[in-house]
């Protein structure tokens, strides 16, 4: 009945199954390699397409990590290319209306496909763009730093606002381990946070289920909790870059992306802490600074959201707080990755910090721990109560 959790990640794509949530899921991605030389797999995946032109997306970083390669690998094919090359120097590149704009002009009449190679922002634009234009795309992933790369949302800038938009999934997903294990280890650091944010997540669905009656589906909540707890083993290890580390956090970071396509919504994967992240990006993206990587803004946020649950804990539905460890465990989780742990080690301002706590549930409409202290008369006093334990 619930099948996809006992298939391995290379088997996958185009699953579909009655399960037990009442809901018929399809992961209909049409191709999924993840593993060593994964990217040897481009020509075979893209051969479908090959009478056509094939738009290709990437920067100056993902250029060099793994964009000339894919490009080599289909030029030598036969296939006929055009490329896109953002070139932002030392800047992030920003997927917003720009980035946007330029891959919708890129796009000729007999472009069949696109293929973005590199991380969030590029994945997002490139999908968001296909998707508008009832395109197929595939994406070849550079770095282990968010888990998007199989889920069908597309969080993107828009006039000053982070939002995310449904977008649909890849025709494929390349992840060549040996290619992103390479990634520089901030990325790496990002990664794991955006896989230790999943544990908030997944409490705040709760919390959601018991609250206001939501759906949710245990096959999600499961891939993701066996993601997790799979990192988790070995996550001390990632500060060394061991391979079995990485390995594992590119695993946790596909299925939770899994898990975000089977119910087409990233709630088993976000909730109050990536509000948060979303916050503090809007706020650095205003002010003109290079936003920090969105997973190191959710690992950050994650013991932020634990504090919540336990000084809501007089108050929560019974049992909900049960599943998010207390806010210490988390953060020694993060410390023993080598990843940053409060948010004022990552530069975020006491004020800016108290801002989001206080307006963080406005990012999007959906239900958080964030939503039920302010509905409770709470929020004010444990946005204080925090800020003033992390900054003094
Ligand atoms: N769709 C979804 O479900 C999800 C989407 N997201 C979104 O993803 C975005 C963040 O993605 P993330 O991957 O962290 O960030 P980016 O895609 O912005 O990449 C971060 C930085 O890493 C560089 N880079 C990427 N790969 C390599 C590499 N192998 N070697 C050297 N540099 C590299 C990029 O270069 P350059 O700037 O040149 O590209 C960039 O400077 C956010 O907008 C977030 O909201 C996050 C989680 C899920
Ligand atoms: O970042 C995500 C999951 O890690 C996607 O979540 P959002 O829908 O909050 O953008």
């Amino acid at each position: 009945m619930n099948e996809i959790l006992n298939l391995n990640i290379n088997e996958m794509a185009q699953t579909e199954f009655d399960c037990s949530c009442g809901r018929h899921h399809n992961f209909e991605i049409h191709d999924l390699a993840v593993g060593p030389g994964a990217i040897q797999k481009l020509p075979e995946f893209a051969a479908p397409f090959k009478d056509g032109q094939i738009l290709m997306v990437y920067d100056n970083n993902t250029f060099k990590a793994a964009g000339k390669q894919a490009r080599d690998l289909l030029t030598d094919a036969g296939f006929n290319i055009k490329e896109l090359y953002f070139d932002r120097g030392s800047d992030i590149l920003i997927p917003d209306e720009s980035v946007v704009g330029r891959i919708l002009q890129e796009i000729e009449a007999d472009t069949k496909l696109i293929i973005a190679v590199g991380g969030g922002s590029l994945n997002d634009s490139c999908k968001y763009v296909t998707c508008r234009t009832k395109m197929p795309y595939m994406i070849v992933g550079t770095a282990p730093s968010m888990d998007g790369y199989v889920s069908d949302g597309a969080p993107l800038m828009s006039a000053g606002r982070k939002i995310s938009y449904p977008a649909h999934l890849a025709y494929a997903v390349i992840c060549d381990t040996d290619i992103m294990k390479l990634a520089p280890q901030e990325l790496i650091q990002a990664g794991f946070g955006d896989v230790v944010g999943k544990i908030t997540a997944l409490t705040d669905w709760d919390l959601s289920v018991k609250v206001t009656g939501e759906y949710r589906c245990e096959t999600t909540v499961e891939l993701v909790r066996r993601a997790l707890n799979k990192c988790f083993e070995k996550s001390d290890q990632l500060p060394q870059r061991d391979g079995d580390a990485i390995n594992a956090l590119i695993e946790a970071l596909i299925l939770t992306g899994v898990a975000m396509a089977l119910v087409r919504v990233s709630r088993p994967a976000s909730g109050a802490e990536h509000m948060l992240s979303h916050y503090w990006e809007m706020d650095y993206i205003a002010r003109g600074l290079n936003p920090i990587h969105h997973g190191t803004q959710v690992g950050t946020a994650t013991p932020v959201i634990a504090r919540f649950f336990e000084k809501l804990s007089d108050i929560l539905p019974e049992g909900t707080g049960q599943l998010c460890p207390p806010h210490e465990e988390i953060e020694k989780l993060l410390r023993d990755a080598g990843a940053p742990v409060t948010p004022k080690d990552i530069g975020i301002s006491k004020e800016l910090f108290h801002a989001s706590l206080m307006e963080g549930y406005k990012v999007r409409p959906r239900y958080s721990v964030l939503k039920f202290a302010m509905d409770n008369g709470r929020l004010e006093q444990i946005a204080d109560e925090i800020t003033t334990e992390i900054y003094g």
